[in-house]
């Protein structure tokens, strides 16, 4: 198949025709020296006026197979990412069993091959990991580890975790980290707060107990026993400024999620326990330190964090709600809207969630509209925002915590040149599970 994208406006607004043969991006050239007799195109795309973005690259999604297919699968989860332009999800270790053996990641390969999108597939570590096993397996990374327990309870002890991190050193593969020390929880705040449920909880007080203070010493001591094995680190969904700063200054990594940088505590009043998630949601004020560290470049990627449950499970209490938010369909929807307002450039965006998570954990062929690149494509109408609803989303958990807020949605989502989602004209169509191992 080989497809003529015309007049599109690329990242850094030069306007292009895009050649697609096959999976491959085969031309990029300046508008109007591409015609449709020369390239033999079966079908042209007009894009005046539209943006074509390469297709996002999540490093962190929970698409929740094996084990919780009730809450997330790889078939409606890669339906989300591709809905939402993201072409690449990379899947962590909390399922059940935990990906911490070859085996296991054998088995959720073998569940990935429903995914519409590309993907990687992390190792994980628990007291039964078995690192030979695993390393003999094409993981894409190893994380997220973690410091403290979250969904899964896979939370490792200090020797552990400097174990694993040598090891990971010594096979080359990065390591993403859940960096909150329990130690510095605040267990009297959570002992304090109010028997509310759903939207009524009091889900400020999961803000107060897992406090930033825990999360800026994780970091801290990730980034130390990484130094002592000269190890990859990368922060996952980091939340704070102080964090943030830490990686940055000790030439680590780090993400941060949407819901870290458009939601904060104030916004708990009205979400209840469907803005619980772990590291929390911290103060108006650390959310916007950590805004201005996306745009200025400090923080590298944006990743989401997917990590949904079902509404009956999130209509808990604080305490017993469990902990997590989608995202992986509205990422670049409300970057884009960003984009929209001004307070982010569109090669801002496709640094984030694109070319950086790309360059990070070295995606070869990916992250950027160049010659020879994946054909991962998508095209967007920024004149074209609407409101989120959960309703319209494909998430198997039928809820987002971004409800009502204006976004820019794909119109074309191509995985290696294959139509993962199509919303040109009326209703919308989904691909075939095209998905590849990146790391295969
Ligand atoms: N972030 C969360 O609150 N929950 C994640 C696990 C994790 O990323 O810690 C999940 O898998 O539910
Ligand atoms: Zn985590
Ligand atoms: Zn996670």
């Amino acid at each position: 198949m080989t497809t003529l994208f015309t007049n599109a406006t690329l990242a850094d607004g030069c306007v292009r025709d895009v050649l697609v043969e096959g999976e491959t991006i085969a031309r990029v050239a300046d508008a109007g020296t591409l015609d449709t007799a020369d390239a033999d195109a079966d079908e042209t795309v007009d894009c005046d006026g539209k943006h074509l973005l390469p297709g996002a690259i999540d490093a962190h999604v929970h698409f929740r197979e094996p084990g919780f297919a009730h809450k997330e699968d790889w078939h409606t989860g890669s339906r989300s990412a591709a809905a939402g332009g993201v072409t690449t999800v990379v899947d962590q270790p909390n399922t059940d069993p935990p990906t911490v053996t070859g085996e296991a990641v054998d088995e959720k390969a073998t569940l990935a091959g429903k995914s519409l999108v590309d993907f990687g597939i992390n190792g994980g570590v628990t007291a039964e990991w078995d690192p030979d096993s695993l390393f003999e397996r094409p993981i894409f990374a190893l994380g997220e580890v973690f410091l403290a327990d979250s969904t899964g309870d896979m939370g490792i002890d200090a020797d552990l975790f400097a174990d694993a991190v040598a090891r990971a050193a010594a096979e080359d593969t990065v390591v993403t980290v859940h960096a909150e020390d329990a130690d510095l929880f605040d267990r009297a705040a959570l002992e304090r707060a109010g028997d509310g449920t759903g939207r009524d909880a009091d889900v400020d007080a999961w803000s107060a107990f897992r406090t930033a203070a825990a999360e800026a010493a994780a970091v801290d001591r990730a980034l130390e026993v990484g130094a002592d094995s000269a190890a990859d680190i990368h922060i996952a969904h980091t939340s704070t400024p102080e964090g943030v700063d830490a990686a940055a200054s000790a030439g680590a990594t780090c993400e941060v999620t949407p819901h870290h940088l458009f939601l904060s505590r104030e916004n708990l009043d009205d979400l209840g326990t469907f803005g619980r998630m772990n590291p929390p949601l911290r103060s108006e004020q650390r959310r916007e330190a950590v805004f201005e560290r996306v745009a200025d470049g400090t923080v590298d990627i944006v990743a989401t964090d997917h990590a949904p449950h079902t509404r009956a499970e999130k209509d808990g209490s604080v305490r017993d709600a469990p902990s997590g938010v989608p995202g992986v369909e509205t990422m670049l929807p409300v970057l884009l809207q960003e984009v929209r307002t001004g307070t982010l450039t569109l090669e801002r965006v496709r640094d984030l969630v694109a070319a950086t998570p790309a360059e990070i954990f070295d995606v070869a062929g990916k992250g950027r509209v160049d010659e020879g690149n994946d054909a991962d494509l998508v095209l967007v109408d920024l004149d074209d925002a609407r409101e989120i609803r959960g309703d319209d989303l494909h998430s198997k958990c039928g809820w987002t915590p971004f409800e009502g807020r204006e976004a820019v949605f794909p119109e074309l989502t191509l995985v290696r040149g294959h139509v993962a989602y199509d919303a040109r004209g009326d209703g919308e169509r989904f691909g075939d599970a095209v998905g590849e191992n990146v790391r295969a």
